[in-house]
C-alpha cells in the first residue's frame, strides 16, 4: 500500500488536511450514508470513526450505543412488516418466519463532533440494514434512490418558495460510503448497479471493508481489479482528481500530489475495529493507544497506513474533501438534478412569444466554447431546459464580466443561498475566495429574484448584467415558476405517496387474502376431518353396540345351553332331597367296616 503521503498515523491526525471551516459558528453539517451487505464491518466503521459506539451491531441484542438512532423508512417485498421478519425485529429465530424477505430500512444517527480548535460538526449518520439481504434488491435500489431525491426535492421545493422556511433543515446526503464485499474477484453485479444508480444524487467512495482478509498482493490486484470493472461498467465514483487542471501547478503543489495520491489509492481498503490497545512503536519505544483487531497471532494496528487506508478515509471524510463533497453536492448533483425536474414541471417551451424566445438563443448561441466544460465534465449531462439556459447565462455574464474562470471553477466557488433555522447559510462559504457565483446566480434565477442581498455589489452585478441579457422578458415566467414549482413538487410527492400507499394497501390486501383464504382453507379442512372423525365415532359406537348386543346374545345363549346340560345331570328336587336324607341316614356298620379297613391296611 503506497503510503508516501500519509507517513505516519500521528501526521494523520494533525494533518493540515483536517481542516474544518473556521467561519462556520453553529457547526459544519454533513450527512454521509453507508451501503452495503450485511457483515462488511459499516457499523464497526462508523464507531471506529467517531471513536465511540454510537451504533450497535445488529446480532447485539442489547448493545450499549451512546446515540438514539431513528427509523426513517421501512420496506419489505410484502409491505407488510410481519413479526420477526423485519430487519428491525428479526432477532429471535422463528422457523414459521424466517423464509420471509427482510426488507430494507433506512436510520439515522445524528452525533456531534468537536474538534481540537472547539469546532463542532454535526454528523448525519444513515444507515441501510438490509441492504443485499433479499433476493430482489431492486427494493433497496429503490428505496435508497428514493430517499436521496426526496431530499433534493424538499430543498428545490424550499429554494423556489417565495417565502423560505427560516428553520428549513438541509438533509442531503453529501457522501455515500459503498462497502465492497471482500471477494477479491472484483465488482459484482449488485455494486455496479447500485453505485451507478445512486451516483445520479450523491458523491460514491467505493470502499473495501475487512482488508485484513487480504495479503497485500491480493489486495493490490483486488483494488486493480475493481478499478477495471469501475471504468468498464462506466460507474461514476467520486473523483479526486477531477479538477487538477483548475490548480495552480507551482502554488498548489501540494494540494495536487494529495489528489494524486488519493485518486492512486482509491477504492480505499480499511480495516475498523472497536476496541483500544497499547501499541510500542518498536523503532521509537513509544506507547500509544490506538484501536486495533486482536488475532491470536497478533494485533492489527487500523490505523497503521501500511495495512489500511482508514485514517485517509477518516481524513479526507471529515476534514479535507468534507466542504468539496458538500459543494459538489450542491453544485453539480442537485444542479442536475434540479433542472431536470424543473424542465419536467414546467415543460421546455415557456416562453410568452417567439420574439422573446429569438432573443433568449441569440444570447445563447453566443455562449463561448469553454462554457460548456460543464456538461462536458460531467457523467450526467444537464438538460438543457430553457431554465438551465437561463443560469447558464448566468455563469457566461459573469465572465462576460471579467471572470475569466471556466464554469467548473465556478461551481467549486459556489455559494448557496439556502438558510438554516437561524437564517444562516446552510451550505458553508468554501474554502476559496468567492467572486463569481454560478449557483447563487441560479438559485436566484430560479427562485426568489428579492432574496438576494440588494446592497451586494457581486448580486448587483450579476443580477443588473442577468437582467440586461435575459431576465427581463421572462421576469413574468420566473415568477410564476418560483410560485408554481413548490406546489407541483408537493402535489408530485403527495402523488407518489398515494401511488406507494395503494400499492402497499393493494400488497397488504394480498396478503391478507391470501392468509385469509390459506386460513379458511384450514378451517375447512378442520372441518371435514372433524366430520370424517365423528363418522368414524359413530361407526365405532354402533359397532361396539353391535358387538356387546352380540356378546349378550352369546352369552345368553350360552348360559341358556349350559343351564339345560346342567339340569339333564342334575338329580330332580326330590331326589337330592331323598339323596340328603339317605346319607344322613348311614348305617354305623358301615362306618365301622371302612375304620377297620383302614386300621389293617395300615
Ligand atoms: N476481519 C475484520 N472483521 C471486521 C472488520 N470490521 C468489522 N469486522 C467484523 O465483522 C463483523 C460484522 O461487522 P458489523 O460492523 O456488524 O457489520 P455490518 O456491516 O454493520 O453488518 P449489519 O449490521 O448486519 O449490516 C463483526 O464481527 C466485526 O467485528 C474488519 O475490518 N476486519
Amino acid at each position: 500500500m503506497n503510503s508516501s503521503y500519509y507517513e505516519s498515523p500521528s501526521m494523520v491526525a494533525n494533518s493540515p488536511m483536517i481542516n474544518y471551516r473556521k467561519d462556520a459558528k453553529k457547526g459544519i453539517k454533513f450527512t454521509f450514508m453507508v451501503v452495503g451487505e450485511s457483515g462488511t464491518g459499516k457499523t464497526t466503521f462508523i464507531n471506529s470513526l467517531l471513536n465511540k459506539k454510537v451504533v450497535s451491531h445488529r446480532y447485539e441484542k442489547n448493545g450499549k450505543a451512546t446515540t438514539d438512532t431513528k427509523t426513517l423508512a421501512f420496506t419489505s417485498a410484502k409491505a407488510v412488516a410481519l413479526p420477526n421478519t423485519s430487519i428491525l425485529t428479526r432477532d429471535e429465530f422463528n422457523p414459521e418466519t424466517i423464509h420471509e424477505e427482510p426488507g430494507i430500512a433506512l436510520t439515522e444517527t445524528k452525533v456531534e463532533m468537536v474538534d481540537d480548535d472547539n469546532m463542532k460538526l454535526l454528523l448525519n449518520i444513515i444507515d441501510t440494514p438490509g441492504f443485499g439481504d433479499n433476493l430482489n434488491n431492486e427494493l433497496c435500489f429503490v428505496e435508497i434512490e428514493n430517499y436521496l431525491k426526496q431530499q433534493f426535492d424538499l430543498v428545490l421545493a424550499e429554494e423556489t418558495r417565495i417565502r423560505r422556511n427560516p428553520r428549513f433543515i438541509d438533509t442531503r446526503v453529501h457522501a455515500l460510503l459503498y462497502f465492497i464485499t471482500p471477494t477479491g474477484h472484483g465488482l459484482r453485479e449488485i455494486d455496479i448497479q447500485c453505485m451507478k444508480r445512486l451516483s445520479k444524487y450523491v458523491n460514491i467512495l467505493p470502499v473495501i471493508a475487512r482488508a485484513d482478509s487480504f495479503t497485500a498482493k491480493e489486495l493490490d490486484h483486488f483494488k486493480e481489479q475493481i478499478r477495471i470493472d469501475i471504468e468498464k461498467f462506466n460507474v461514476p465514483v467520486f473523483q479526486f482528481d477531477n479538477y487538477l487542471n483548475e490548480y495552480d501547478e507551482d502554488e498548489d503543489y501540494e494540494l495536487i500530489q494529495e489528489c494524486k495520491f488519493l485518486a492512486g489509492l482509491q477504492p480505499f481498503a480499511i480495516i475498523s475495529a472497536e476496541t483500544e490497545y497499547e501499541i510500542k512503536d518498536p523503532k521509537t519505544g513509544e506507547v500509544r493507544r490506538t484501536k486495533a483487531r486482536q488475532y491470536p497471532w497478533g494485533l492489527v494496528d487500523i490505523s497503521d497506513p501500511k495495512i489500511s487506508d482508514f485514517s485517509v478515509l477518516k481524513s479526507v471524510l471529515l476534514g479535507s474533501h468534507l466542504q468539496d463533497l458538500k459543494d459538489l453536492t450542491h453544485d453539480f448533483l442537485y444542479e442536475t438534478y434540479r433542472t431536470e425536474r424543473l424542465t419536467k414541471v414546467t415543460g421546455s417551451k415557456t416562453f410568452e412569444t417567439d420574439e422573446d424566445e429569438n432573443e433568449f438563443h441569440d444570447t445563447v448561441e453566443s455562449i463561448p466554447e469553454h462554457h460548456n466544460q460543464f456538461s462536458a465534465n460531467s457523467n450526467t449531462i444537464p438538460s438543457l431546459s430553457n431554465l438551465a439556459q437561463l443560469t447558464n447565462i448566468s455563469a457566461l455574464n459573469n465572465s462576460v464580466n471579467g471572470d475569466t474562470t471556466s464554469t467548473t471553477s465556478s461551481i467549486r466557488k459556489s455559494k448557496s443561498m439556502l438558510l438554516d433555522e437561524d437564517g444562516e447559510e446552510i451550505i458553508d462559504t468554501p474554502r476559496f475566495k468567492d467572486t463569481a457565483s454560478f449557483t447563487s446566480s441560479t438559485s436566484t434565477v430560479s427562485m426568489d429574484l428579492s432574496a438576494r442581498p440588494p446592497d451586494s455589489p457581486q448580486s448587483s452585478r450579476t443580477n443588473n448584467s442577468f437582467k440586461r441579457k435575459s431576465i427581463g422578458p421572462q421576469r413574468s415566467q420566473l415568477r410564476q415558476i418560483s410560485e408554481t414549482v413548490p406546489y407541483v413538487i408537493r402535489h408530485e410527492r403527495i402523488l407518489e405517496r398515494q401511488q406507494k400507499l395503494e400499492e402497499m394497501e393493494m400488497a397488504s390486501a394480498k396478503e391478507l387474502a391470501h392468509r385469509a383464504a390459506l386460513l379458511e382453507q384450514k378451517a375447512a379442512d378442520l372441518k371435514a376431518k372433524e366430520k370424517t372423525l365423528m363418522k368414524r365415532l359413530e361407526q365405532e359406537r354402533l359397532r361396539k353396540q353391535q358387538s356387546i348386543s352380540q356378546i349378550q346374545e352369546d352369552v345368553a345363549d350360552r348360559e341358556e345351553g349350559e343351564n339345560v346340560t346342567k339340569f339333564e345331570g342334575l338329580p330332580t328336587e326330590e331326589e337330592a332331597h331323598r339323596e340328603i336324607a339317605h346319607n344322613s341316614t348311614l348305617n354305623k356298620d358301615e362306618t365301622i367296616t371302612d375304620l377297620h379297613s383302614i386300621v389293617s391296611q395300615s
